[in-house]
């Protein structure tokens, strides 16, 4: 994969660039989502990866570049409209409703796009079942553990039924457990659902098993994109991970 838009049926950012006053978050950025893959966005802390997140989602606004979904510029419409087109996203900090209920938590993604409470319990259940939450279904989001409030987090995004996920440090603060919990409900998704995701960790393992492409940032510049042995060899990758205990994971 060359990382150009091969088809309309992709999530693109075109030459994306994003200041914070007189810093350059991110440098002429682009970067391909297709759907049935995952791609991971590693790079070292402060290199720009949730800004690209935030900057494709609307959260951020560009100073230049421009961000397609299946062929459409998105690039002005704000994070609402961008949702309501099939691009939904974790945060690095948990956001739940602490005072609903696990269902409760889930069915609201359904609500919030104009869905009835009763098709939103069609659609909640299935995802409860599948992401192992059964029991907990009627608890309060607050009363979770960390693990599975992360779980509840990426069910409620796939109830909007998107078709790109982006999703920043899910495993962040995960004992080994859940994080292997974790790659095995992510692993079959894109295939499962038809959709791409987006994946930033710094948990090196977790990414090289799970992703099928890596694009790789430093200092608001793409240093590398391809294939997970393409990527955890490029002479630029290894240079922004000296020293750091990410990069003698990646070049073990
Ligand atoms: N809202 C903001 N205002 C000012 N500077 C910001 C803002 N958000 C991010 N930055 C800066 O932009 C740069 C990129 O930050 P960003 O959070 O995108 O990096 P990151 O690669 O996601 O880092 P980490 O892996 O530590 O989460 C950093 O220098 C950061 O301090």
């Amino acid at each position: 994969m060359t990382g150009k838009p091969d088809s309309a049926l992709c999530l693109s950012a075109e030459a994306v660039s994003v200041r914070f006053g007189s810093l350059k978050a991110l440098d002429t950025v682009d970067l391909v989502l297709n759907r049935g893959e995952i791609l991971g966005l590693i790079g070292p802390n402060g290199s720009g990866k949730t800004t690209l997140i935030n900057a494709i989602t609307g959260q951020v606004p560009l100073a230049s570049g421009r961000v397609l979904c299946d062929g459409e510029d998105i690039s002005a419409l704000p994070p609402r409209e961008r949702a309501l087109r099939g691009i939904l996203r974790s945060f690095q900090t948990v956001r739940l409703f602490r005072d609903l209920t696990v269902s409760e938590n889930i069915e609201v993604a359904v609500v919030a796009k104009g869905g009835s409470r009763r098709e939103a319990q069609k659609i909640a259940q299935p995802l409860i079942e599948e992401f192992g939450l059964g029991e907990k279904c009627d608890e309060l989001a607050a009363a979770l553990n960390y693990g599975d409030e992360r779980r509840v987090e990426i069910a409620r995004a796939l109830a909007a039924e998107p078709k790109y996920l982006l999703l920043d440090e899910p495993a962040a603060g995960m004992n080994e457990e859940e994080s292997e919990g974790l790659l095995s409900i992510l692993k079959t998704l894109p295939e499962r659902r038809g959709l791409g995701i987006i994946i930033i960790d710094h948990d090196m393992p977790l990414i090289m098993r799970l992703c099928s492409r890596l694009q790789a940032i430093a200092s608001g510049k793409t240093i590398a994109t391809g294939s997970v042995n393409e990527v955890r060899h490029a002479p630029a990758v290894i240079e922004a991970y000296l020293g750091s205990d990410a990069g003698e994971l990646l070049h073990a």
